[in-house]
Parts: C-alpha cells; structure tokens; sequence
C-alpha cells in the first residue's frame, strides 16, 4: 500500500530545498543565521547529523565576532535579498556560474554585531548540543555542552542576567539523560553514579542512511542505459562478463543471538540489485576481470605504494631501468610518488591538481591515535581523494565516474516514524545506520576542504555535508581493504567500480588478488569452499562426517560471478560477523543457511 505523504514533511523539505538553493548560490555565505535556520528545518526533519553540521557552520561564524583576532572567516550578513535574485537559476539547487565577485558588492553586507552575537549564541549552542546527543555522538555533546555552559554562563555575569539560564538547564538535562542511559547500558546500573570520564562517551553515533529526498544526482541503477552504460565500461575490464539485475534476499541486522536464530525469516522479502554475470563458460583458473581505480587511500604515513594506485612501487630511478619502469615522483612535491609515468599523468589528471603542494593534507586523517578507528579513518581518506577529484575535475563529488553508479545501501526514509532515532541515539536501527562523528563527518572535512584552499562556507554545493554522508554511504557498501603486514590494522582500502558489482556467498565461484589493479580469477576445485555443519546433522544430508563437497570449479554462461566479502575459511558465526557490515545484515547464502541449520 502506498504512504500517504505527511503534508508537513513536503513543507519541511521545501524549505531545506529552498535554504540550501540560496546557499549554494553563495548569496551570502558567512551568514550565521543562514546555517542556523536551514540547521533548525534539518532538525525538525530528524536530520540530527546535518543539523549538527549547521550549527557548527553557524557556531564557527559568531566565534568570529568575539574572537576577531583568531577567526579564519569574517560573519557578515548582506542588508538585501535583491543580490540574491539576480543570482537565481531557473531550475533547482545548484547554481549554473562561477560568479566570482558575489562578495565583491561590500556595500551590502554588514559585520554581524555583538548584539547579534547574544541573540543567537544560546540558540546555536543548543542546536549543536541537542543535535550531536540525538545522532549519539555524546562524547562531542558533552564537549561542546561543557563550552556551552561556561561561555553562556560568563555572559550572564557580564550582564549581570539571568537569560541563558533555561537554556542551559534544558539542554544539561537532555545530555545528562542520555549519559546515563549510555552508562546503564555500557557498565550497569549500580555504576551509573559514578564520576563521568567524557573520554570515555562515544564520539560515534549514527545517521539516517537514505536517498535525501533532494539528491538529484542517483541514477535509476536499473534502467536500461544505466545497464547499457555499465556493460560498456566491462567491455575492457571484464569482457566475458555482463552486468545484469538481480533479485537478492533483505538482509536484517540482528539485534541479540534469539533474532539471529530466527533471521530466516528476514528472506520474506528480496530486492532487486544489480550483479555480475557469465557471457559464457569461464574455466578454472581463468583471470576474468583486471581493473585499477585511483579511488584509493592509505593511513601509512610514508609509504611505499604508488600515491594513485596504491600498487607496490618499483625501485627509485637508477638509471639503468626503462622509463615505464621506474618510480615518478611529482615535480611540485616531491614527497607524492607514483609507480609509473603513467599513473602520474592520470593523477595528475584525476586528483592530484587539487592538492598538490598541501602540506597539511599530508597528515590529515593519517595520526590515528587510537587503532580501533583506524578503518573508520580509512574511509575518510576515501572521502578526501574523492573531493580532490571533484575539484581538479571540477564535477560535483556524486557525478564522478566511481562513485555515481555504485551501490549506497539507502533505506527508505519514513517521514512519519518521527524520531525512532531520538528514542535511542546509541543503537543503529535500519533507517538510521550510517556510522556518524563529529570529527569525520563534520570537522575533518572541512579542514580538508580548506586545505585544498577553498572556502568552505561558498563550496557547500559540492561539499555539503548531505553530500558527504552519501559518498560514506556507497564507500561503506563497497570499498574493499588491505590490512597492515605490521599489525593487522586497515592500511589501504579503495573503491573499484566494476569489480564492486559482484555479490556474496560464502562459497564464491571467484577468488581476488588486489596490487596495482584487483583482478578476479575464477576458483579451481581445490580452491573451492567445503561447507560444514557445527551441530547434529542427518546422514543423508550430506557426508557422514557433516561435510558437503562443493559443486564443479566452472562457471557456466549466464552463472552469477560470486565474490566473498569475508574469510570463507572461517566457521559460519564468524562469517555471518565479517560480512555483516559488507551485506547490511546476516548472510543466507546457501551454505550458510546450510551449515547454520
Ligand atoms: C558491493 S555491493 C554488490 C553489488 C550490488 N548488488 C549492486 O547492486 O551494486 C554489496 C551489496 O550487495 C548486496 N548483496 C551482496 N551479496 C548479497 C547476498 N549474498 N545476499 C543479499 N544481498 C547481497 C547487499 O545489499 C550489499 O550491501
């Protein structure tokens, strides 16, 4: 049955549709009240995430105005909207120029006033606060809450008022409450009085994972000439290979072992995707795809991998090697190697443009202090090398080659369940299930994208924070990783485009090695997974010894090609585990179901 669409949720939507028109127009970008207001429609949305980012837009602006002296940015709002309309295009959020002098008319814009400072200050507290506690991230609501309270509390002794007062009671209560339902959960009831370590909260929360209903840019993935478009691209990677829909099972994320006993149940309903498939019979041992992807990234510090490819780079130039042999450095930094001359020119090309010479991109995202967030890291360096392609490509990030036709997972947003998130920031739930912080989904990547020497309050069109969400989204679905010879940790990971198509089973047809480029080869018998049963078995079900022997190491024509997402050695619990982030929930591959049964 179709939803009958909440008239206050099209309204709401409007106006984000509207505020975020203007802002990208750059009509008058260092306006605080601009992010304020867009921030407060985002909230009533439960886009707790994006409202968070708006308020930090806003928070970042007014600090200029009582800290002249350390702020980047001047907040200044123009007198007139007259500006504005000259600017308007006809047909929907982007802006169609390049204006360069939309701040030149200086006439019309005004320092925002200390008065004004006053006025907004609690307000935008409140939002950041209140934002960051509902998406779950209460590590940086309690930060921001502790700044909030000695800032607007210093206030109220300069004045000799009273009038942040409310504010800071009602949102001390709305943090306090769910630092206690966190503590409960983590370490028990009797323990939730004890002294608050705030390092201890978690900086990372959730996001709704969804098609925001104002992206224009995710194709009908499939459509004919998506498919169409897509097999053309095979044609030199995969040749003997063919994209195709394909109907797969939902998968549910369990929520306790008695869930994960009865996920059969999740099978009810399928979804149709896309995967890849045999043009004709393809034989053990065969190398049926070779693709390489400049959509890479690495947390090692000096590496020895090619700064595009992320191959193994070959020795430094001696002189007596061949010119495509040898090692290239670039001729600004002479710190970013590249394996091959030619890798240079399409990095060149492709992403370096942007950031060549920026020193304080080299360690951006790379310090990680902590090894648990090493992966969680790995993809905001994914995220970076994919906005520097944007802007040396000068394309919107969404409309870029390896990204716009990939997978994002997307769940369907339910305007009407109003804060299922807000019920329990903690926990993911299907809608909201896009991993969320303050430090990778807000901070870092405006310092990223002020390192690469743009604004970026006047670059939101590109690197808005919806935008950003939704590149996590599809790399989340489908980066693949190395990890470290060192320590185990995620030290390279990228996106491959095509070879990202193929679906699970824990008993693939194809295994995959990954250097310079990722290439499958199609397994030989030997290669080939023996299912295994853990618990009672009847006889006739399989081997006497609870052992089934894999079907014959061919692909025929027409067969799915059938990748791994996990170690398919491992026993079915672990692999239900590995692969559950890769797949959105427990896998039901045959032999799972199988040996799970
Ligand atoms: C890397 S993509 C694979 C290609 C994807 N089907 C597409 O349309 O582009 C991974 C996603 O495919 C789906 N998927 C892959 N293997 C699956 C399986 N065995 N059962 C159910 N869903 C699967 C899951 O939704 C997963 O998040």
């Amino acid at each position: 049955m179709a939803s009958q669409v909440n008239p206050r949720y099209t309204e709401l939507v409007d106006s984000v549709r509207e505020k975020s028109h203007s802002i990208y127009n750059n009509s008058d970008p260092h306006n605080p009240h601009v992010y304020l207001d867009r921030g407060k429609v985002y909230a009533q949305l439960g886009f707790y995430d994006l409202a968070a980012a708006d308020a930090y837009r806003a928070l970042t602006l007014l600090e200029g105005v009582v800290d002249p002296d350390c702020a980047e940015y001047v907040a200044r709002r123009r007198l007139s909207s007259s500006r504005q309309s000259k600017r308007e295009t006809a047909d929907g959020l982007e802006p169609n120029d390049n204006d360069e002098d939309v701040d030149d008319d200086d006439d019309d814009l005004v320092d925002i006033s200390r008065n004004e400072y006053d006025e907004t200050i609690a307000d935008v507290y409140f939002l950041l606060v209140q934002s960051l506690t509902r998406c779950g991230c209460l590590r940086d609501a309690h930060d921001f809450l502790t700044r909030a309270v000695e800032h607007l509390q210093s206030l109220d002794k300069e004045t000799s008022s009273q009038r942040y007062d409310q504010v800071i009671s009602r949102l001390d209560g709305e943090v306090v409450n769910e630092i206690k339902q966190h503590q409960r959960k983590a370490v028990g009831k009797d323990k939730e009085e004890k002294d608050l370590d705030p390092a201890s909260l978690p900086g990372q929360g959730y996001a709704r994972r969804i098609l925001y209903p104002w992206n224009q840019h995710e194709p009908d993935r499939n459509a004919p000439e998506t498919l169409s478009l897509l097999n053309k691209r095979l044609e030199s990677v995969a040749p003997d290979c063919e994209v195709r829909a394909v109907s797969l099972p939902v998968l549910h994320e369990p929520k306790n072992s008695a869930q994960e006993e009865n996920n059969e149940r999740a099978n009810e309903t399928s979804i149709i995707q896309l995967g890849l498939f045999a043009k004709r019979d393809l034989l053990p041992g065969e190398t049926i795809l070779r693709e390489s992807s400049l959509l890479t990234a690495t947390n090692r510090l000096h590496d020895d991998l090619c700064d595009a490819c992320n191959g193994p780079l070959p020795e430094l130039q001696t002189g007596s090697e061949s010119a495509e042999q040898a090692a290239v450095a670039c001729q600004e930094c002479d710190d970013t190697i590249f394996c091959s001359q030619a890798c240079h020119d399409q990095a060149q090309a492709v992403y370096h443009s942007a950031i060549c010479g920026q020193e304080g991109l080299q360690s951006l995202g790379k310090d990680v202090a902590d090894p648990k967030d090493k992966a969680d890291y790995l993809y905001f360096l994914l995220l970076g090398r994919a906005l520097a392609m944007a802007a040396t490509q000068d394309l919107h990030p969404l409309d870029l080659p390896e990204v716009k036709y990939i997978w994002g997972d997307f769940h369907e947003y339910n305007p009407d369940d109003s804060n299922e998130q807000a019920k329990d920031p903690s926990v993911s739930s299907s809608s909201s299930s896009l991993p969320f912080s303050f430090q990778l989904n807000i901070l870092q990547p405006m310092r990223f994208v002020e390192e690469m020497g743009l604004d970026p309050f006047t670059t939101l069109d590109r690197y808005d924070t919806w935008i950003l969400n939704t590149l996590y989204a599809k790399f989340r679905g489908t980066a693949s990783g190395r990890l470290s010879t060192w320590d185990g940790g995620p030290e390279v990971c990228a996106v491959h485009p095509l070879w990202c198509l193929a679906n699970h089973s824990c008993d693939p047809n194809v295994r995959w090695e990954w250097g310079g480029e990722i290439t499958f080869m199609v397994r030989r018998d030997e290669e080939k997974a023996v299912w295994r049963r853990t618990r009672n078995h009847s006889s006739d079900d399989g081997d006497d010894d609870g052992t089934r022997h894999p079907s014959p190491a061919i692909i025929r024509k027409d067969e799915e090609i059938l990748n791994h997402y996990c170690d398919i050695a491992l026993d079915v619990r672990q692999r239900r585990e590995w692969a559950q982030g890769a797949l959105g929930g427990l896998c039901q591959c045959a032999r799972c179901k199988w040996e799970a049964s």
